[in-house]
C-alpha cells in the first residue's frame, strides 16, 4: 500500500481566507488527498496556521488584543471554516505549538554546527519613541523604486519590489506614526544560503517531474544566486532563539523569523498530530526510521515555490540528517477577482465563511477545482460560477440523479428492478467509462484537476446520454424487462458517480449513498472497472428518494451578490 504525505501551504493567521487561498493550496491538496484514501493508499494530510511574523502582531494590535489570544481565535475560526469547507486534514495544527518550537531551535543548532549559522550586526530601523527595533513592516516609508509613500518595510504594493526596510526614505513607525526613528546596529543570525547553492541545485535537477511551473521558479531562484539571509528578529512573538531551553546570549529580545520556522511546522504539526493518536511521527519524516518508502506532496500558490524548492531545502538538505525531502510539488496560479488582486488587507473578493453564507461548500469547490488557476491565473467571477454551478451541478448530475430515482419509484418502487438483463446500450455505456474512469483516475493522479474534472463532467454527461438512448419511460410500454434492466444500470451509476465525484464534491457524493443507504467509506474504494461496478445491485436493493441535490443560481441572486461584494 502506497504511504503518501500531503501538505497545503500553511494559511497566514491575519484573518479568515478567501476563494484565492483555498484553491491555490487547500483544496486541491484535499482533493488529493481524498482520492488517494479512496484509492486504499495510507495517507497522512497535514496543514497548521502560519502563526509568527510582523503582520500577525499588527492585526492583533489593530484588533486590540494580545498577540497570542488573537492567534488562539483566528486559529478556531480557519480551523472551523476548513472543517465547512471539508478540508479532511488529519491534522491542522499552530506553528505556535510546542513541537515547532523545539524542532526550529533543533534545526538552528545543528545547522550553526555544520557552519550554515552565523551571528552578524546587521543595522535596523531603531524607533526612539516606541524603545524598539521596528522589523519588516513595523516601519513605513517612501519606496525608493517607485516613491509610492506608503511602502512597507519588507515590501511595496504599488511596484511589488522586496525592500530592506533602511532603505526606506522618510521612514516612520507602523507602531505610532513616530518619524523619530534612526538606524541602529543588531545582531542576527544569518543561515549562509550561498554556501548551500550548489546542493540546492543538484537536488533541484534530481527532480525531473516536477511540473513546469514549480520548475521555472526554482531554476530562476538558483540563476540569480541564493543569498545569506536573518533569520532572527527583534520581536516578541516568535519562536525563542534558544536550544535545550538555554537562551542565546544576545538574543534575549529576539526571536526566529517566520519563514524560518513556517516550513520547519509541517513536520512539527505531524508531531502535534501524533501526540493527540498515539501515532508515530517518524516513519513518515526520517528516512533512518520507515519514511523512506513514503510519497511527499506538497500544494501551493507560486508565490511559496521558492521557499518551498531553495529555502526549506537549504535548512532540511543543510542539516544533512536523514528527513524525508519532497517528491512532487505542485504549484498553482493566481485566482483573481474580476481581474483583480483578491486581498486580505483589503478585503476583496469572497472569504471562506461568507462563501457558506451563500451556498453549500460542493457549488464553491465543484467550480474552483474544475476552473483551478493551473497553467494560467483564472478570473473568479459571480456571473461564470453562477453558469457553471446551473449548468454541470443542476443541470447535469443533479438532473441525472433525480430523473432515474424518481422514474424508478413511479414505475417500479422504491427498489432496484431485477428483471431484464444489459444488452448493447449498457455494453455501450461500459466500455464509455472504462476509458474514462481510466483517464480520470491519471489525471487526478498527475495532479492535473482541470482535465480531470472535464473527464468527471463527460462521466455525468454519459449517464444522462445513456438515458436518453435506452429510455425506459419509451421502453416500458413494449418490453418491462428492457426497461429494468436500464432502470437498474442508472442505479448502479449513481453509486459509481457518488465515488468519483467523492474527492470533489464530498458533501454530496455522501448524499448520493445515502440514497441506498451505503455507508460512504465502504462503498467509496475506486472502481476496478466499470462493468464490476454496474453489477454492484443485482435488484431488490432499496432505495430513496434524494432530496434536489444543487438549487439553480438566479439572476437576481448574483444581483445581490454583487452589491454585496463590491463586484466590478
Ligand atoms: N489569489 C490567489 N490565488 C491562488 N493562490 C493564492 C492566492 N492568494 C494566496 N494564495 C496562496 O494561498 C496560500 C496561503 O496564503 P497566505 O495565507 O499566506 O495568504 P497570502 O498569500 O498572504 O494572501 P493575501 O495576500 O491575499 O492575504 C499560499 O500558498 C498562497 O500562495
Ligand atoms: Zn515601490
Amino acid at each position: 500500500m502506497a504511504r503518501i504525505l500531503i501538505t497545503s501551504a500553511l494559511p497566514y493567521i491575519n484573518g479568515i481566507k478567501h476563494l484565492g487561498n483555498l484553491v491555490g493550496s487547500m483544496l486541491p491538496a484535499d482533493v488529493y488527498a481524498r482520492f488517494q484514501r479512496q484509492r486504499g493508499s495510507e495517507v497522512l494530510f497535514i496543514c497548521a496556521t502560519d502563526e509568527h511574523g510582523t503582520p500577525a502582531e499588527l492585526a492583533a494590535a489593530a484588533a486590540g488584543q494580545p498577540v497570542a489570544e488573537y492567534c488562539r481565535q483566528q486559529y478556531e475560526i480557519q480551523k472551523n471554516a476548513g472543517d465547512a469547507f471539508g478540508l479532511s486534514f488529519d491534522h491542522f495544527g499552530r506553528s505556535s505549538n510546542p513541537p515547532n518550537h523545539r524542532l526550529t531551535q533543533h534545526f538552528a543548532h545543528v545547522l550553526e554546527g555544520k557552519g550554515l549559522i552565523e551571528e552578524r550586526t546587521d543595522e535596523q530601523v531603531y524607533s526612539i519613541d516606541d524603545e524598539r527595533f521596528l522589523p519588516d513592516r513595523y516601519v513605513e516609508g517612501t519606496c525608493p523604486h517607485c516613491d509610492y509613500e506608503k511602502a512597507r518595510g519588507d515590501q511595496c504594493d504599488n511596484c511589488g519590489r522586496l525592500l530592506d526596510p533602511v532603505d526606506l526614505k522618510n521612514p516612520y513607525s507602523a507602531v505610532s506614526g513616530s518619524k523619530n526613528v534612526e538606524v541602529r546596529e543588531t545582531r542576527h543570525l544569518h543561515l549562509l544560503q550561498e554556501k548551500m547553492q550548489d546542493r540546492i541545485a543538484e537536488w533541484v535537477a534530481s527532480k525531473p517531474d516536477w511540473p513546469h511551473l514549480t520548475k521555472s521558479i526554482a531554476s530562476k531562484w538558483l540563476k540569480e544566486g541564493l543569498r545569506d539571509r536573518s533569520i532572527t528578529r527583534d520581536l516578541k512573538w516568535g519562536i525563542p532563539v534558544a536550544y535545550e531551553g538555554k537562551v542565546r546570549e544576545g538574543f534575549e529580545n529576539k526571536v526566529f523569523y517566520v519563514w524560518f520556522d513556517a516550513p520547519i511546522e509541517y513536520i512539527g504539526a505531524t508531531e502535534e498530530w501524533a501526540d493527540a493518536h498515539g501515532e508515530n511521527w517518524e516513519r513518515w519524516w526520517r528516512t533512518d526510521k520507515g519514511a523512506d518508502d513514503v510519497k511527499y506532496v506538497q500544494f501551493m500558490g507560486k508565490d511559496n515555490v521558492a521557499f518551498h524548492t531553495v529555502s526549506f531545502p537549504a535548512t532540511i538538505l543543510g542539516s544533512e540528517e536523514p528527513w524525508k525531502t519532497v517528491d512532487a510539488l505542485k504549484s498553482l496560479n493566481w485566482l483573481t477577482w474580476y481581474g483583480g488582486k483578491f486581498s486580505t488587507s483589503q478585503n476583496r473578493g469572497v472569504f471562506m465563511d461568507q462563501a457558506l453564507e451563500l451556498l453549500p461548500a460542493d457549488y464553491w469547490r465543484w467550480h474552483l477545482m474544475a476552473n483551478a488557476p493551473e497553467s494560467d491565473d483564472a478570473s473568479f467571477t459571480l456571473e461564470h460560477f453562477a453558469g457553471v454551478v446551473n449548468k454541470d451541478l443542476a443541470d447535469v448530475l443533479g438532473n441525472f440523479v433525480n430523473r432515474i430515482t424518481r422514474f424508478c419509484k413511479a414505475r417500479f418502487g422504491e427498489e432496484v428492478p431485477a428483471e431484464g438483463e444489459y444488452s448493447e446500450a449498457e455494453q455501450a455505456l461500459i466500455t464509455e467509462l472504462d476509458g474514462r474512469i481510466k483517464t480520470y483516475t491519471d489525471c487526478l493522479e498527475a495532479m492535473e484537476f482541470r482535465k480531470a474534472f472535464v473527464e468527471l463532467r463527460s462521466i455525468w454527461v454519459a449517464g444522462n446520454e445513456y438515458l436518453q438512448i435506452a429510455a425506459p419511460w419509451t421502453t416500458i410500454k413494449e418490453d418491462k424487462d428492457r426497461a429494468a434492466a436500464s432502470v437498474r444500470c442508472a442505479l448502479n451509476m449513481i453509486a459509481l458517480v457518488a465515488t468519483l465525484s467523492r474527492p470533489v464534491i464530498p458533501f454530496t457524493a455522501d448524499k448520493m449513498f445515502a440514497v441506498f443507504g451505503l455507508d460512504p467509506e465502504k462503498a467509496s474504494q475506486w472502481p476496478v472497472s466499470a462493468s464490476e461496478a454496474l453489477a454492484q445491485f443485482k435488484g431488490g436493493e432499496a432505495f430513496t428518494l434524494p432530496e434536489v441535490l444543487f438549487a439553480k443560481i438566479e439572476d437576481d441572486q448574483i444581483a445581490d451578490w454583487r452589491e454585496q461584494f463590491g463586484a466590478e
